[in-house]
């Protein structure tokens, strides 16, 4: 499968040195390259502060050091006062970067040695002490440099990446810059998107720099950061002559007794996105609450997996998991659907019985949607360790369990085994129960009306998480719940202006 051409491919670290090598091989020179970087860089400072009067620029001892004595450069010459903090002797300094901190000096900047007794001050730190070249947690003196700065309460524009984010995964060993702004340069990266990194990175603005690195053949990105422009392409109008039978008949199997309200969240989503049907299996006792608040969704009291075959005989697709526990009804469900083949979305408890009882499945047909607690369950390895490597983990889920998989979590990455997609969008106003089930609903929902399970899931994530981002945009972030979501997604889900049949007379 191409890549829409809307989105941005995402490289690790290797693979965008790599991309600046090819580049400045092209170019027969690295230091233009580096000149722009600066440039480019100075040039979001003074368009996010203007006006500056005053900025620390921590320069560390390889080229992320050197472009930080570009940006020392130009603000001086400007006129700004530069306090430059050298974490590495410029006699010391080799290549680009030690010609860029000539230039700096030239333009009358002055270093001054990083040490332990340095108060950083200013109007903005900028920090240019490690990029793509920095292995493992930071050494001495980076990590007190880095305490340091986060300590000054300034904003921090970071340079190419805040110093302490792995770049490839988006872990942080011990601690990292908590800038305000990132630019980052020639390729975009991975880790400055997902996991613990969006905590630190703030705005990421990205910076080509002249390259295109999708002429520099051979070098395939390892991920592609969605747009929203992807639902226009996904969601066309509905045809004229559409019928219900055509947009997919979805089965929601949730709610174990007690649990009504996942199955209510989930079948509501499923609704709204556009299924032509949607069928609920649940515990007898929600079915008239089920059938008061949404008569549209034809709700039935399971009892036996007889009940349940017949329903499941009748779907296209199935939704299972939310709220069905991990008990007798739970387990009895579970079967059912995997004995029946019909292609199927699985999250919440539905993963946790799957990663105790199922060691061997291994389909294609299905959506595994885990949060990295249920896709630790899933891999036999902890919350922390896939948090450490998301990228690596959904890979991973992906080859052990078959079909796609859905890694939620800030930064989510959808897998089908060819493309990694990662959604850029939604918010911390996300993290309330019931927003998997959204989800789930949401994926179950575009599954008749999309090409492929695979398709369904990285729009499914798409419109939930730009769902969340317009209700908070409204209301805030605390206390979004997931119900909100519902009139927002089925906005989304009609990017197109709507039809009339008049429009067509
Ligand atoms: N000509 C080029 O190659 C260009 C490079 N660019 C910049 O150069 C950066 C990459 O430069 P480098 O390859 O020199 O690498 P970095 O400048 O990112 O880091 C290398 C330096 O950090 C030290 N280091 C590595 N890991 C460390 C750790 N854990 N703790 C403490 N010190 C550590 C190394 O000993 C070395 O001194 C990019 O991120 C980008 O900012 C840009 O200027 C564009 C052009
Ligand atoms: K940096």
């Amino acid at each position: 499968m191409t890549a829409s051409s809307f989105q941005r491919p995402l490289y690790l670290a290797d693979q965008v040195r790599e991309l600046d090598r090819r580049a400045i091989d092209a170019e027969g020179d690295g230091f233009a390259l580096m000149r722009r970087a600066g440039e480019s860089a100075y040039e979001v400072l003074c368009a996010r502060w203007p006006g500056i009067r005053r900025v620390c620029v921590l320069c560390g001892g390889g080229n992320n050091g050197g472009d930080g004595y570009i940006v020392a450069a130009l603000a001086a010459a400007d006129g700004v006062a530069v306090d430059l903090v050298a974490l590495k002797p410029v006699a010391e300094l080799e290549g680009d970067a030690r010609r860029a901190a000539e230039l700096a000096a030239e333009a009358g900047v002055v270093p001054v040695a990083w040490n332990d007794e340095l108060t950083l001050d200013g109007e903005l730190m900028v920090d240019a002490m490690l990029g793509t070249g920095a292995h493992g947690a930071p050494r001495p003196p980076y990590a007190a440099a880095i305490s340091e700065v986060n300590a000054s309460g300034c904003p921090v524009m970071a340079l190419d990446a805040p110093s302490g984010v792995d770049v490839d995964t988006g872990h942080i060993e011990t601690e990292a810059v908590a800038a305000t702004l990132t630019v980052t340069f020639v390729g975009d990266k991975l880790g400055l998107h997902t996991g613990a990194a969006l905590d630190v990175v703030g705005d990421v603005i990205y910076a080509p720099l002249g390259v295109d690195p999708r002429s520099h053949g051979g070098i395939a990105p390892v991920a592609w950061l969605q747009t929203r422009q992807d639902l226009a392409r996904a969601l066309p109008p509905r045809r004229p002559g559409s019928h219900k039978g055509i947009y997919g008949h979805v089965l929601v199997v949730a709610g174990a007794p007690g649990m009504g309200g996942a199955a209510l969240m989930t079948s509501e989503m499923v609704a709204r996105v556009g299924a032509g049907k949607v069928s609920l299996a649940t515990d007898a006792a929600h079915v008239s609450a089920s059938l008061t608040r949404f008569p549209e969704i034809m709700a039935r009291g399971v009892r036996g997996a007889p009940d349940l075959e017949a329903m499941i005989e009748s779907a296209d697709t199935v939704a299972i998991g939310p709220g069905i526990g991990n008990g007798a009804w739970g387990q009895a469900a579970l079967r059912s659907v995997l004995d029946a083949g019909k292609p199927c979305v699985v999250d919440a408890d539905a993963l946790n019985l799957l990663a105790r009882e199922e060691s061997g499945i291994h389909r294609d047909d299905w959506v595994l949607t885990p949060h990295p607690g249920e896709a630790g369950r899933l891999l036999g390895i902890s919350t922390a360790e896939v948090e450490r490597d998301r990228r690596d983990a959904v890979i991973a889920l992906q080859r052990r369990w078959g079909g796609t998989v859905v890694l939620k979590g800030a930064g989510t990455l959808v897998y089908d085994g060819d493309r990694l997609t990662l959604c850029p969008f939604g918010n911390p106003g996300m993290a309330s129960g019931g927003m998997g089930d959204a989800l789930t609903g949401i994926i179950a929902g575009l599954s008749g009306q999309l090409a492929s399970l695979g398709e369904a899931a990285r729009i499914g994530v798409l419109l939930h998480a730009l769902a969340a981002d317009a209700a908070a945009l409204d209301a805030g972030e605390r206390g979004l719940l997931a119900t909100d979501l519902a009139s927002y997604a089925r906005t989304l889900a009609n990017p197109q202006p709507v039809s009339s049949h008049a429009d067509h007379a």
